[in-house]
């Protein structure tokens, strides 16, 4: 059983900030037992796979496949890789898509409960969007090296309304990098996020932001678990 915390005596704050700012971060929002029982799963009981693009292409490659790649290989991948992110559009992370489909029991269970009126229920309060029926999800690891550069999350196709991200990092450091930027339309940096435990960070899909590089010497992997409330 994965569930969220009742808060609803500090509903009418919350509301009132992201009305304001269309965007907000909660935190302890977790039970305590669906906090250890997701951080568990999440360290120990999933695959990652790592997203990248290559000349426009999107590619999804297991750590195993990056790992038998010769020096040459990688390094020439790694090439790639920044010149996109140089020109402003770039990404490289590890997710695990979590779907209806999927068979393991507790991401099952998040899944449900995601999209159960329960929360949407909560989102639609915060957030005043009464459209919103059914939520995607995948869970994230950013690892030395990885980033995502400066984007929007809209998709009309999939009706994303409201991008969400629960932490599951303690113990972060900002010199790690992985922070959450936020950025108005002339590109000046508004706010930031920083990777933490138990939190859930809500925004407006129209909102530009990005995944800043975790550094060399992040002693973790900034993990969470991401996705999309959606109006279809
Ligand atoms: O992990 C985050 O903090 C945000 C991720 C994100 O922006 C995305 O996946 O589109
Ligand atoms: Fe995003």
């Amino acid at each position: 059983m994965v569930e969220l915390k009742n808060i609803s005596e500090k509903l009418e704050s919350i509301q009132e900030e992201y009305m304001k700012n269309k965007r907000v971060m909660l935190s302890d929002v977790w039970t305590d037992e669906s906090a250890s029982l997701l951080h568990e799963a999440i360290e120990n009981k999933t695959s990652f796979l790592n997203a990248f693009a290559i000349d426009g292409k999107y590619i999804q490659s297991s750590d195993r496949e990056l790992g038998n790649m010769t020096t040459e290989e990688k390094r020439e991948l790694q090439r790639t890789i920044y010149k996109d992110a140089s020109n402003g559009i770039g990404f490289f992370y590890g997710r695990h898509n979590i779907n209806k489909n999927t068979e393991f029991s507790l991401y099952k269970a998040l899944f449900n409960y995601l999209n159960s009126d329960v929360c949407l229920n909560f989102i639609r309060q915060i957030t005043g969007n009464e459209n919103v029926i059914s939520a995607s999800l995948q869970v994230t690891r950013y690892i030395s090296g990885n980033f995502l550069t400066r984007h929007n999350d809209v998709l009309p196709s999939e009706g994303r309304a409201i991008a969400y991200v629960f932490g599951f990092t303690p113990n972060w450091h900002p010199d790690w990098g992985g922070l959450l930027h936020f950025f108005n339309a002339e590109g000046g940096m508004v706010d930031t996020f920083f990777p933490k435990n138990n939190t859930l960070s809500l925004f407006d899909v129209n909102l530009p932001h990005s995944v800043s590089y975790v550094t060399p010497f992040a002693k973790y992997p900034r993990y969470s678990i991401t996705g999309w409330f959606n109006v279809i």
